[in-house]
């Protein structure tokens, strides 16, 4: 089964331009430091809007966090004063929850502009630390209208409201949350990280104009036997970056799916390989072989 849907026509000579409205951290490799390179490595213009500046990401035991919420509404107003254009909107880990309404007022500037939405809250059933239920409850007012949806099963949990029951989910659980999250409002959805203890991952795609209807897609690759952080944001660029190269959403999963693995290949070989992120700096070339039409 195929949903072969494009939402990005792509002209061969224009570069999408893509405002990534993420966390900054020095150390540790995810949010801005992910979607600048992978994003632009697939051929699109990154304009970043720091929602949080960290010293390093959560899951170090030390790190800093300054929370950037006050200075966003001035910045914005300044690419409005320099008639900045935007073809895309791509957010994810937020400071506040007063961020849900900035990133709306984007929305209102940029009617045009694709809005892809990974709603960062969490993962392994556990919210992450800067992240509080006022948080999550604003996040989930960006499901509504979302062009496309990226959660993983925690996040899912939290949006919907249904249990988190670990990652090893049955077809029938894949395709309630799927259709919970359409019936929310998303007009496409990838469901990350399911994982049957069979060597491999599953990601799943769904979309909203089937009526939720059909079976999912189902892609599925070798699980590398280690977990680093940041393989989320490093999945959810590579598939933006894909979808603004003209690729179907099916492919554009697909090619990301592939992106990380490889990426996870290379990480072991790095010192300190479980605390630096996922290292995909060797894979750019790959992602930009496969995502080109230039
Ligand atoms: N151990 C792994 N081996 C291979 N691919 C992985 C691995 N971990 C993650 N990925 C890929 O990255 C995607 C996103 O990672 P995941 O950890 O599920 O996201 P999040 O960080 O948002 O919880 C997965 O769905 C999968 O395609
Ligand atoms: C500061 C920060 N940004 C982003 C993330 C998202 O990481 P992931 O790619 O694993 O979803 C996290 C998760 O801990 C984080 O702490």
């Amino acid at each position: 089964m195929s949903t072969n849907k494009t939402l990005y026509q792509r002209d061969p000579h224009y570069i999408p331009r893509v405002a990534a409205v993420h966390d900054m951290c020095g150390y540790g490799k995810c949010s801005l430091t992910a979607a600048i390179p992978i994003l632009s490595a697939a051929g699109c213009d990154v304009c970043p809007v720091p929602t949080a500046l960290f010293s390093a990401h959560t899951k170090f035991e030390h790190y800093t966090f300054h929370d950037t919420t006050d200075m966003l509404p001035g910045y914005l107003d300044a690419w409005v004063q320099e008639g900045v254009e935007l073809d895309g909107i791509y957010s994810g880990f937020l400071g506040s929850a007063e961020q849900v309404s900035i990133i709306q007022r984007m929305y209102r500037q940029y009617p045009q502009a694709l809005r892809l939405v990974d709603p960062v809250m969490g993962d392994g059933g556990h919210m992450y630390p800067t992240y509080t239920p006022e948080l999550c409850q604003a996040t989930a007012r960006l499901v509504d209208g979302a062009d496309l949806l990226l959660p993983n099963l925690t996040e899912a949990s939290l949006l919907t409201g249904l249990p988190y029951e670990g990652q090893d989910l049955d077809q029938a659980q894949v395709q309630e949350r799927l259709k919970a999250l359409l019936g929310m409002g998303a007009r496409n959805v990838v469901l990350k990280g399911i994982d049957h203890k069979d060597g491999f991952l599953r990601n799943y795609v769904a979309c909203a104009d089937q009526g939720g209807a059909e079976e999912p897609v189902e892609l599925k690759h070798e699980k590398l036997p280690y977990m680093i952080h940041g393989t989320g944001d490093a999945f959810a660029s590579a598939v933006c970056g894909a979808l603004f190269a003209g690729r179907s959403l099916d492919e554009a999963a697909r090619i990301a799916g592939e992106f990380v693995r490889s990426a996870m290949e290379h990480t072991p070989a790095q010192p300190d390989f479980e605390q630096r992120g996922v290292s995909f700096e060797l894979d750019l070339k790959d992602l930009t072989a496969l995502t080109q039409t230039l």
